[in-house]
């Protein structure tokens, strides 16, 4: 599986230890930046990895910024990603049973990077459930589909 990972400045020296922690894994990433702490724009990174997600070009991605907040919102816009903010574990995988996310999002400023690190292990671990679940994603499609212009 092969992850696309992101973050704005905020969460730039995490998503460097996460990038560690998929090679530990040998997991294959592809880094859509940025590539240094210098201030950048989190909905530019937001766009680069959803839109290669929603293509169907990565299975998985990660994004990061100062609280994942913003990267998230901006990651949710673009149709086809389930993108989840989680800063704990029992999220990540209830995030990966219920509503088959496809994209991690986290703040570097909000949790440490032993925390990230098991929060990142669990939602790659996690599958989807299905059943009602499957119908509950399935409404989020017709959403997107029903908002689109
Ligand atoms: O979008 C965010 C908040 O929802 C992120 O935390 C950003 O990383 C943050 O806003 C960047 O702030 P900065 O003051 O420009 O470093």
């Amino acid at each position: 599986m092969k992850i696309a990972i992101g973050s704005d400045h905020g969460g730039f020296f995490l998503k460097e230890e996460i990038k560690r922690l998929l090679e530990e894994l040998g997991l294959e990433y592809q880094d859509f930046g940025c590539h240094s702490p210098e201030s950048v724009d989190y909905p530019d990174i937001a766009e680069a990895v959803g839109e290669a997600v929603a293509r169907g070009e990565y299975p998985r991605g990660i994004l990061i910024c100062g609280t994942g907040i913003g990267i998230s919102i901006a990651a949710n816009k673009i149709p086809g990603v389930r993108a989840a903010l989680c800063h704990d574990t029992f999220s990540a995988r209830a995030t990966r049973e219920h509503n088959d996310a496809n994209i991690l999002c986290m703040g570097e400023r909000v949790i440490g990077f032993g925390l990230a690190r098991e929060i990142v292990k669990t939602w790659l671990e996690g599958s989807f459930a299905g059943g009602r679940h499957q119908r509950r994603v399935d409404k989020i499609r017709q959403l997107e589909q029903k908002h689109s212009k």
